[in-house]
């Protein structure tokens, strides 16, 4: 047997595995790191979070991803370049963490990297009957594999495109395997660049996919704006917003987008909720000059209002239910106070008081369906047939 096939087959067979999940979403601000002790595998997985450290992105490195990323013409060198830069990026991230925690690359299991996501395009936003629904990651795993030593499963979302659904939301059948409650109804919100939630009716069937859906902007256009205007990173704290008043009509005009009335699942990304976006919809409306501050609280209501229109969607009001919420836009006091405004009939909680760090949740993500691809039976999701499916691929180090 090949040695590294062998070395594979001793990993998936040990009762726990050290997994480090890595994510970098849509906001562009840098690269979670996730060391997760993972027991077992399936429903009778358990997993603790160990360590968690963001690594920020550098001002260049952002500029230059923000270049290729979400937009429909590239240098294609750029993107080649990147992809195995990134991926070398990521790998001395990983090192230099292991070295902060006093742990050696060779007590590490495997590395869950998902990548950067340079565009997002479900048939509902490319529009081309002929072709499935398409997505592309980059940070390539044998790059991340070879300079770390550590075995590497990467590229999570081709198997679900693959399979007939939109690439996201993968943290779905994670959700549901780890936290669906015999007696709880809850929803699992993730505010991050795009929100997205599950939905985890008490005792529901696990091998019946969740319903789970990406509701549209979570703090993406809030940050364009904020970064547009203000020359700043993201709105801390919700001052801006805070400064400023909604306008009803610039609201009532972004709302008029058909992607909030489509049925779920569904899935989103800056490709198509960004600036241009906005000032097209407001121009179409005829709304006028806006002062920036109203701009910044009108895009935070916006996403307050979509994730409430979709979570009322699934939940009726009288219904108890606990929405646990993860991702950036947690950190916002504005968002937070009118989402708890808009949902009167549920608590709304931070993710930790079921699991971790919220901030850690998507990296975790990608470490537990690592797991699974390793010692798993694979996942129910609506796919193009009832065989369950495993994600992401593996780069040997040798
Ligand atoms: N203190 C804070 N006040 C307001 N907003 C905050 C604060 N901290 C973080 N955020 C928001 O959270 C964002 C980052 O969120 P997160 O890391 O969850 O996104 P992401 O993982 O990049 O996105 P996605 O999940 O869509 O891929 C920031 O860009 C900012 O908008
Ligand atoms: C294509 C892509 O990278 N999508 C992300 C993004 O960030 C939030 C939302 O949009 C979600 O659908 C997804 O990530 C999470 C981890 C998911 O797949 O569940």
């Amino acid at each position: 047997m090949n040695p590294s096939v062998e070395k594979l087959y001793s990993i998936a067979q040990k009762p726990s595995r050290t997994v480090i999940g890595l994510m970098s979403g849509t906001s562009l601000d840098g690269l979670d790191i996730a060391l997760c002790q993972i027991n077992g595998s399936g429903n009778e997985t358990g997993v603790e979070l160990k360590n968690f450290k963001t690594i920020p992105y550098d001002s260049e490195l952002k500029k230059r991803l923000k270049a290729i990323s979400s937009v429909q013409q590239v240098s294609l060198k750029e993107v080649c370049l990147l992809h195995s830069k990134l991926a070398g990026l990521h790998a001395e991230f990983i090192l230099s963490a292991l070295e902060k925690w006093d742990i050696k690359p060779d007590q590490i299991d495997c590395i869950a990297s998902h990548g950067q996501t340079i565009y997002h395009a479900p048939k509902i936003q490319h529009r081309q009957d002929d072709s499935p629904n398409t997505t592309l990651q980059i940070g390539d795993g044998d790059h991340i594999a070879r300079k770390t030593g550590i075995l590497t499963i990467s590229d999570f979302r081709q198997k679900h495109t693959a399979a007939g659904g939109e690439g996201a939301p993968l943290a779905a059948p994670v959700d549901q395997m780890l936290f669906t409650h015999e007696s709880e109804n809850r929803i699992l919100l993730n505010i991050g660049g795009i929100a997205n939630f599950t939905y985890l009716p008490a005792s529901s069937n696990p091998d019946k996919a969740p319903i789970t859906t990406d509701t549209g902007p979570g703090n993406t256009l809030i940050d364009n704006a904020v970064q547009k205007y203000f020359d700043k990173d993201f709105d801390k704290n919700g001052r801006i917003a805070r400064q400023g008043s909604v306008n009803k009509t610039a609201l009532k005009a972004l709302k008029t987008d058909p992607y909030f009335k489509k049925s779920f699942p569904k899935t989103t990304g800056p490709e198509v909720f960004n600036l241009e976006w906005m000032q097209q919809r407001l121009d179409k409306s005829k709304v006028g000059d806006i002062p920036s501050e109203d701009i910044v609280a009108t895009l935070t209501r916006l996403s307050a209002d979509t994730i409430t229109e979709s979570v009322k969607k699934v939940v009726s009001d009288s219904q108890n239910i606990i929405i646990y919420v993860s991702g950036g836009g947690f950190h916002n006091p504005v968002l937070m106070d009118w989402l708890n405004e808009l949902l009167p009939d549920c608590h709304i909680l931070s993710f930790a008081k079921i699991g971790f760090d919220p901030d850690a949740k998507e990296a975790v993500i990608f470490a537990i369906l690592a797991n699974e691809l390793l010692a798993g039976e694979g996942f129910s999701i609506n796919t193009d047939s009832n065989k369950k499916v495993n994600f992401g691929k593996i780069s040997f180090p040798e």
